[in-house]
């Protein structure tokens, strides 16, 4: 049964049953209807409870219906007219979850009582769409434009002591939602509804609405750059404001349909859904995520508290797990224990606002030089920098101080992981965990599998970023990985456009108009561009190693762009030296501008190579950028070292700044069609034999000569994924 009704004196208690999350399906719908048209009925009932089973009020939506013929069925907005206009009392008991429609269908209610861990929120935005149960007319009614517009136009999952703050619940109880709303339910029967019924409220506002709307849009357009669903959702509330509510309800249905047409919704609800399917792992062998049981990590401990490190002790003492953590020297030590303690002391005062005692929500963290302090840990996870021989030396002493079921694990963005296991006691247990800074914040991990990491560790490693509260993808070991790997031939593309004539500014408002968080020349002004200079410098494609006679602009017959290399040389780091492909305001200023001595040196070095100009407009410069980082995504397909095409979208959406309203860079090869994206890479290589990289790769020759099936279809060409390597 999708609802169930009983009894509790008078009072009926209506509860969804619809697992894993109640979501609001049509079967629940109809359930609904029926299970409220009895109690109205029922002349013994007096009152009406609302709950979800399992502790769960509701998702919302059944997103897998929209689309779909059921979405047309009863509709959740006339279900929560019902409930509005009920003469009997309605109280909705919340527990766990009321977001979305689950959110909107509470807020029909007359009343909403929550147990202090559920969290409610109208996250349709992060989605695509909005809203269009009558929330946007409902709730700027309940707590007035400017708090509604933040709940609706971020899309936050809102704690219960802060819903009780905002109004939009009316009590939050430490034990049972549903014994306290049958409480409260008794004591109002009988008492007026009127004023309950949020929809025939008027809004209340002193503030200037029409102008603090406008002041609205200018904002969000900045911040959401691109993204749809955020503006419709301000034109909802605006029409709560200049409308009667039935009109409201109209003109949120219009935005919700046109919001659907432009695609976006839809790349948001695939992106939503790879990400929950990204935890479902595969591994070469058969085994899958649901075969391998993942050992319990009741310890952990850091080693280096970088900025990376510190992120990562961080996440552990949030997920309620102890941490030992560990630096070379009492200096570094020391700057790392403050660092920590400062993050930590916030993170405390956040619970204490939501009414936790921070003691039950974050783990201790226990500081020390000590390598042997580390003999009991369940995993460790190593966090220095990106240096081969340090790595090795710290796995080589961990290998012999640590219990020997501890797992290993490295925090690394690209270096070889069997590598790295080889000078170990139990490769086996040895694994990458690619965290993305901060890592604290950042919802990306890309678990690395390396040729021995048995499937225990993977299974454990995975449901780690699960306790995190990460994104956590696994992926196959080779350089760089997935998410750098493809940004490889991204950053190749974004320097030949300055070679010919494009300004760093020009080629990052491209790519940030293109939705894009960075471009990508801010973007490396913020990861340090010596990071780099220092990699290629060791591979001998710049500095003294390179073999005389070398052409400026060819390396190894390719075409090769040695303007990073020169701006290293000129001291311009980036953001860290104040002077990268910017300028800034000083070292370690935020503030890009375009800088004048850059557009001197490239248009010197322009003609000191000869090379024509032919600047490449805004369109031009996303192709170039954006088919060279999917081609490569094809090439890691092909080579096994990620299992899907949606493995590879949910890194770049969680990990690189991609504007999810675009699915990804594979999905938006596939939204694109991939017959365009294969002629206009191949018109390119043809053209330019020197740039392998915008070769097209053989799976997308292969899927695009049978014209391009949906993403879901791609996994039959892809086959298992064995590193092919
Ligand atoms: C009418 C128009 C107006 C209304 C619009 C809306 O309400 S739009 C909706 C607005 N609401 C939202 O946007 C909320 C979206 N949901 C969430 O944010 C989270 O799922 C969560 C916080 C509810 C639970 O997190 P958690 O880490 O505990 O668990 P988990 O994330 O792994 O999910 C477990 C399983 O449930 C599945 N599933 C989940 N929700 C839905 C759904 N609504 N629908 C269908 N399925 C859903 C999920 O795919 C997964 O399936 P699998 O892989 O097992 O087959």
């Amino acid at each position: 049964m999708a609802a169930t009704r009983r009894l509790v004196n008078t009072v009926a208690v209506i509860t969804i049953n619809h697992p894993p999350v109640n979501a609001l399906s049509s079967s629940v719908r109809h359930a609904l209807v029926e299970e409220f048209g009895k109690a109205s009925k029922d002349p013994t009932v007096e009152a009406i409870v609302l709950n979800g089973s399992n502790g769960k009020f509701s998702a919302g939506a059944d997103i897998r219906e929209f689309g779909t013929s059921a979405i047309k069925t009863v509709s959740l907005e006339d279900i929560n007219g019902t409930i509005e206009a009920s003469q009997k009392p309605v109280v909705a008991a919340i527990e766990g979850i009321a977001l979305g429609g689950g959110l909107e269908l509470a807020l029909a209610c007359h009343y909403r009582v929550a147990d202090i861990q559920s969290r409610v929120g109208l996250p349709e935005v992060l989605i695509g769409i909005l809203p269009a149960a009558g929330g946007t007319q409902r709730l700027p009614r309940l707590i007035g434009i400017p708090a509604a517009l933040d709940v609706i136009v971020r899309g936050r999952h809102i704690p219960a002591t802060e819903a009780l703050n905002l109004g939009i619940v009316d009590e939050v109880v430490q034990g049972s939602a549903v014994d306290a709303a049958i409480q409260l339910a008794q004591k109002v029967i009988g008492l007026p509804l009127n004023k309950r019924r949020l929809s025939t409220l008027r809004i209340s506002s002193n503030l200037n609405m029409e102008d603090f709307l406008d002041t609205t849009v200018e904002k969000t357009k900045k911040q959401f750059r691109g993204a749809q669903a955020p503006m419709a959702c301000i034109e909802a509330v605006r029409a709560s404001v200049l409308l009667p509510y039935h009109r409201g309800v109209e003109k949120e249905r219009q935005l919700f349909l046109s919001l659907w047409a432009t695609g976006q919704p839809q790349a948001q609800q695939y992106a939503f859904f790879s990400e929950r399917e990204a935890a479902k792992w595969s591994h070469p062998s058969g085994a899958r995520w649901y075969s391998e049981e993942p050992k319990l990590v009741r310890t952990a401990a850091v080693i280096g508290l970088g900025t990376m490190g510190r992120g990562i002790v961080i996440s552990l003492s949030k997920a309620n797990i102890p941490v030992i953590a560990i630096e070379q020297d009492a200096y570094q030590l020391e700057m790392g224990k403050k660092a920590v303690n400062s993050l930590l002391e916030r993170e405390a005062e956040k619970l204490k606002q939501q009414g936790f005692s921070p003691g039950s929500k974050l783990a201790s963290v226990h500081f020390t030089l000590a390598f042997g302090e580390l003999q009991d840990v369940d995993l460790v996870i190593e966090a220095v920098y990106e240096n081969m021989e340090l790595k090795k030396e710290i796995f080589r002493k961990l290998s012999s101080v640590c219990k020997s079921n501890a797992f290993l694990c490295t925090n690394t963005s690209g270096l070889n992981i069997d590598e790295i296991a080889s000078v170990t006691d139990r490769p086996n247990q040895v694994i990458g965990t690619h965290f993305f800074s901060p890592a604290n914040i950042m919802k990306l991990l890309e678990v690395v599998r390396g040729q021995q990491t048995s499937l225990t560790t993977i299974a454990t490693a995975m449901n780690l970023g699960k306790i995190l509260g990460k994104v956590t993808v696994l992926v196959g070991n080779c350089p760089l990985f997935v998410g750098n790997r493809m940004l490889g031939p991204y950053l190749e593309q974004a320097s030949y456009l300055l070679e010919e004539g494009c300004y760093p500014e020009t080629v990052d408002r491209a790519m940030e108009e293109f939705g894009f968080a960075m471009g990508p020349f801010r973007m490396m002004d913020l990861a340090g561009l010596d990071v780099g200079w220092r990699s290629r410098t060791e591979k001998g494609l710049t500095g003294a190693n390179v073999p005389q006679g070398t052409p400026a602009r060819k390396r190894l017959g390719n075409r090769y762009s040695p303007l990073a290399d020169l701006l290293c040389e000129s001291g311009r780091f980036g953001q860290k030296t104040g002077k990268g492909w910017y300028q800034y305001e000083k070292p370690g200023g935020r503030t890009a501008r375009p800088d004048p001595w850059v557009k001197d040196f490239l248009q010197k070095y322009r003609k000191t190579h000869q090379i024509k100009q032919q600047p490449s407009n805004q369109e031009q410069i996303v192709e170039r950028c954006v088919y060279a980082l999917a081609n490569e995504g094809f090439r890691i397909l092909e080579d096994g070292i990620a299992s899907c095409p949606e493995d590879i979208d949910v890194i770049y959406n969680n990990g690189y700044g991609w504007p999810k309203y675009r699915g990804g860079p594979m999905y938006y090869a596939s939204f694109v069609g991939l017959p365009k994206v294969f002629n206009t890479l191949e018109k390119y290589y043809k053209a330019n034999a020197d740039v392998p990289s915008m070769k097209p790769a053989f799976l997308l020759k292969k899927l695009a000569a049978v014209g391009g099936p949906p993403i879901k279809e791609w996994r039959l060409q892809v086959g298992k994924p064995v590193n092919k390597l």
